[in-house]
């Protein structure tokens, strides 16, 4: 990655902001605010940025973007006038700046500033009788387009030398959003007693210390909200209807990859009459399959190809969530938990990594081997060695090193070179397997996702937990018990969501005599932390087209099943009726 770029990238600190000694009250103890900039997270969430009338930080900065101080009729102006100049925009035109950008609030923020959702609605009302095919359009395009999008650059280790941003703390967790159209509009509120019982309009922030100790622990990077007693919100005009600059300071943070459209069902084209009434296709006709293939191809980073395969029913692809994205081997990391600056990561000196005992990133390593010298994880052949405890990260060679991407000690960096078939099984969903016969110890991918803290990963719920995986290493640990764990730890303990971004791994089902194991590796990061990357390894020869199968839960195979033997087993509650079809199979697998 080009260097301005890196820097593009880097984080703000986050200024610490003394909460007691905030001025610019009026005699009633009253702030007054204006909302002036909007942006939306990865999730679609609006947020707003609101500027303080009579408070402004020590270098002359006033404005925040902690929502949790402002209640809906703060911006419901803000939200009707915006709403209005979108409708706007969509009967002036129904163009969409398409640019290249890899970041997923900047391009939300963008897509609603040009009102794309209305010019959607608005076009799909004037093609009435080609409105079943605008997605599908849509779709063709940004797949024919995601060239653009340069996943690779994400953070892929296509090149080693990508260099990441400023270190990062737990007090400088941030959210990445950017602002689009300062615009100032007038909300009005009644005067609110911070402390007093809550109201429709009351600002819920304590005057206490702890309360806002409490808020404080809430803000974005960008913002650090001044104390507010009371605030009331102005009803001022300054600014109607203009539009002013986003604010410069806002940057936006670690790169979230670039969403692809996931099409619905059946995507054939339809060919439209032309004027001489014959009809003629307007665009080569491509299947939902086709299409999905192009854009996870695309975003594969030169990878080997991915393909669908269903030949138990009509579906032509997996169902996944609208706008999945697709990851080949990096996380969605939008909170920059893995950041490190490059001073933290140990760097090797190797031309060539032969030898882990003079490399020098692998001097915390406690691998060795039979004869008691430190080892790499990989044979000269580039499989795994086997030789790693469970539990046990494998620490890769990092972009500081010098080494290059052929190095013995960057296996799971490598693209993948065999194809994959993503395939519908009889009884267990979709599944997965190769094209191509695989040896014993080759590392086949990375679990991809957005990676979210345990805690945050909790709040979810039980049922759209399918797609999780925890970092917590509990999956290999022999005796740990992941129920036991204690809560406190959860902030700092990660998992891996690949419900709405990932890769072909979220397809790999459970075995209970899998041909599949997972380990621990990372690189580019600080190890010890919880955020490695989880591997998959053949534990056996596989050949081609056979199902690639990991165990979900390892302790299991090794503690009697209740029942088993006695007739039916009970199936207990968190678990389902496991179809793995295998001779050892416990009859049911933790969900
Ligand atoms: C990570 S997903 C695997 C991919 C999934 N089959 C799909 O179609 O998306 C895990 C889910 O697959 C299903 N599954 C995986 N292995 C299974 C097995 N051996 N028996 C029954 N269901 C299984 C369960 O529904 C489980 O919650």
């Amino acid at each position: 990655m080009p260097k301005k770029a890196r820097e593009r990238w880097q984080r703000s600190p986050t200024p610490l902001e003394s909460w007691s000694d905030a001025e610019g009250a009026n005699s009633d103890g009253e702030w007054e605010i204006e909302i002036i900039g909007e942006e939306v997270d990865e999730e679609g969430n609006v947020r707003y940025e609101a500027e303080w009338g009579t408070w402004s930080r020590k270098d002359g900065t006033n404005t925040t973007w902690d929502n949790d101080l402002l209640q809906p009729q703060h911006h419901e102006e803000w939200d009707r006038i915006q709403a209005q100049r979108r409708l706007d925009l969509a009967k002036e035109s129904l163009d969409v700046k398409v640019w290249a950008t890899l970041d997923i609030h900047n391009t939300n923020t963008r897509l609603r500033a040009q009102a794309y959702d209305e010019k959607l609605k608005a076009a799909k009302r004037t093609h009435q009788d080609d409105s079943d095919d605008l997605p599908a359009r849509m779709a063709e395009l940004m797949a024919s387009q995601a060239h653009l999008f340069n996943e690779p650059s994400i953070s892929e280790p296509s090149t080693k030398k990508l260099k990441t941003s400023t270190p990062r703390t737990q007090n400088l967790r941030a959210k990445s959003f950017s602002s689009v159209g300062k615009r100032s509009s007038s909300i009005t509120s009644g005067k609110h007693s911070i402390g007093e019982t809550s109201t429709a309009s009351t600002l819920s922030v304590g005057t206490s210390g702890s309360s806002r100790q409490t808020a404080s622990t809430l803000l974005t990077p960008f913002s650090v909200s001044p104390p507010p007693k009371r605030i009331v919100a102005s009803s001022s005009s300054k600014g109607k209807g203009k539009r002013v600059a986003a604010s410069p300071r806002l940057r936006p943070l670690s790169p979230s990859p670039v969403p692809m459209p996931v099409p619905s069902e059946t995507r054939t084209i339809k060919p439209l009459p032309s004027r001489s009434g014959r009809k003629v296709s307007r665009r080569p006709t491509k299947t939902t399959r086709e299409i999905l293939e192009d854009c996870w191809n695309k975003m594969s980073n030169s990878a080997a190809p991915i393909s669908f395969f269903n030949d138990v029913d009509d579906e032509q692809v997996p169902p996944l969530c609208e706008n999945f994205r697709y990851l080949e081997s990096v996380y969605n990391d939008p909170n920059g938990f893995q950041v490190v600056d490059d001073g933290f990561l140990v760097r090797c000196d190797c031309d060539v990594c032969i030898e882990a005992t003079y490399c020098h990133c692998q001097s915390n390593s406690g691998l060795v081997d039979e004869r008691g010298h430190r080892a790499f994880a990989y044979t000269v052949d580039g499989l795994f060695a086997f030789n790693v405890s469970p539990g046990d990260e494998v620490v890769e060679c990092n972009k500081c090193c010098r080494c290059d991407m052929g190095c013995q000690n960057r296996v799971s960096q490598q693209p993948r070179d065999f194809s994959v078939q993503v395939f519908k099984t009889p009884d267990r969903g979709w599944g997965v397997r190769s094209m191509e016969d695989i040896p014993r110890g080759k590392v086949l991918g990375l679990y991809t996702g957005l990676l979210r803290t345990r805690r945050a990963a909790d709040d979810l719920g039980h049922d759209r937990r399918s797609y999780c995986f925890d970092l917590d290493g509990q999956e290999v640990q022999d005796g740990a018990d992941s129920e036991n764990d204690s809560m406190s730890g959860r902030d700092e303990e990660y998992t891996v969501d690949s419900l709405r971004c990932g890769n072909w791994t979220r397809f790999i089902n459970h075995s209970c005599d899998p041909n599949l194991q997972i380990y621990l590796v990372l690189h580019d990061t600080i190890p010890d932390r919880g955020l490695h990357y989880i591997a998959f390894v053949a534990t056996e020869p596989i050949m081609a087209m056979t199902e690639f199968t990991f165990d979900y839960d390892p302790k299991a195979a090794v503690a009697p099943i209740e029942g088993k033997g006695k007739g039916k087993v009970v199936i207990p509650p968190g678990c389902r009726q496991c179809f793995c079809g295998s001779s050892q199979c416990r009859q049911y697998l933790k969900v």
